[in-house]
């Protein structure tokens, strides 16, 4: 209620502050929990927004600078009230109460990481370093996405979670590679000096809906180039393999890794 300001007799009213509207409290009622995804704008990253969202007890932040993913991936969600968009860069820090962090941000696609490597090594290293950070005060569990590059040019085949790899660390894609290693090295230090709760998941060649068209890919570039009626390039050496997953069961494995037990690091892929 609006009342005289009697203390410094000017005669000026003071309001109480208004009274939040039910809504709201009926919002943070029913949430349960928060989650940040970084890298949520890209094509792995919204596809894990859109699932995540369809649970009316989740609100999803998503913490992005646009290098590679769009405002347009995550459209249907802009100015629903339990989302929220930030264009951010985790190479700062970024201080948001949060109880879950799936941490993907990273350009994925050789062409695109090899762009500017030393940005590439600082988003791993230092994003991955500001991510803990964030988890360590919040007490939040993250999820790293590391990637299936981490065996590099693999002397064993099929590569299991126990093979160390065979990387190139001055190599043109080491920024890449070596950058999610250290991220995996911060991710378990952590765990082991600060009792964060990790998980890592080593993520395969993964393709879908909103690929970037010029993403560089393998399964994009065949596609764009059948559809174009152009020849398929095969790089040399023409005998390497990979494994290929789906974007929808790809995002099933990372949220069953983040809410089940076990730490990883874990390969989500395609056995066959
Ligand atoms: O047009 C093309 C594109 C790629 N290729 C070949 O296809 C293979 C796959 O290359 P891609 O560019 O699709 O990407 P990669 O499999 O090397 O890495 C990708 O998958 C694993 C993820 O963790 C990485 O982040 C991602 O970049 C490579 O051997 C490449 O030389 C072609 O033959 N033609």
């Amino acid at each position: 209620m609006a009342q005289k300001d009697a203390a410094n007799g000017n005669g000026a009213t003071t309001r109480p502050p208004p009274t939040p509207s039910p809504i709201r409290f009926s919002k943070f009622f029913q949430a349960n929990m928060r989650i940040l995804v970084t890298g949520g704008a890209g094509f792995i990253g919204s596809h894990l927004v859109d699932k995540l969202m369809e649970n009316e007890k989740n609100e999803v932040i998503v913490a992005d600078n646009f290098f590679t993913g769009s405002k347009d991936n995550l459209k249907k969600w802009i100015g629903h009230p339990r989302f929220e968009l930030i264009r951010h860069d985790v190479t700062e820090p970024l201080l948001v109460e949060v109880d879950q962090i799936y941490h993907l941000a990273c350009p994925a696609s050789p062409i695109f990481y090899k762009h500017n490597p030393v940005k590439t090594i600082k988003t791993n290293v230092i994003g991955t370093l500001n991510m803990l950070g964030l988890a360590k005060r919040v007490g939040a569990r993250i999820l790293l996405t590391s990637t299936s590059e981490v065996y590099g040019d693999p002397l064993e085949h099929p590569q299991t979670e126990a093979y160390w790899g065979n990387v190139n660390p001055i190599g043109v894609r080491s920024c890449y590679d070596e950058g999610k290693r250290v991220a995996e090295t911060l991710m378990f230090d952590y765990h082991r000096q600060h009792g964060i709760e990790i998980r890592i998941a080593r993520i395969f060649n993964t393709y879908g809906p909103r690929m970037n068209i010029d993403d560089g890919r393998v399964v994009s570039n065949f596609i764009a180039q059948a559809i174009r009626g152009e020849a398929l390039t095969v790089q040399k050496p023409g005998t390497q393999t990979r494994s290929f997953c789906y974007v929808a069961d790809m995002v099933n494995g990372l949220m069953k890794l983040m809410n089940g037990d076990n730490t990883g690091p874990i390969n989500i892929g395609n056995p066959g």
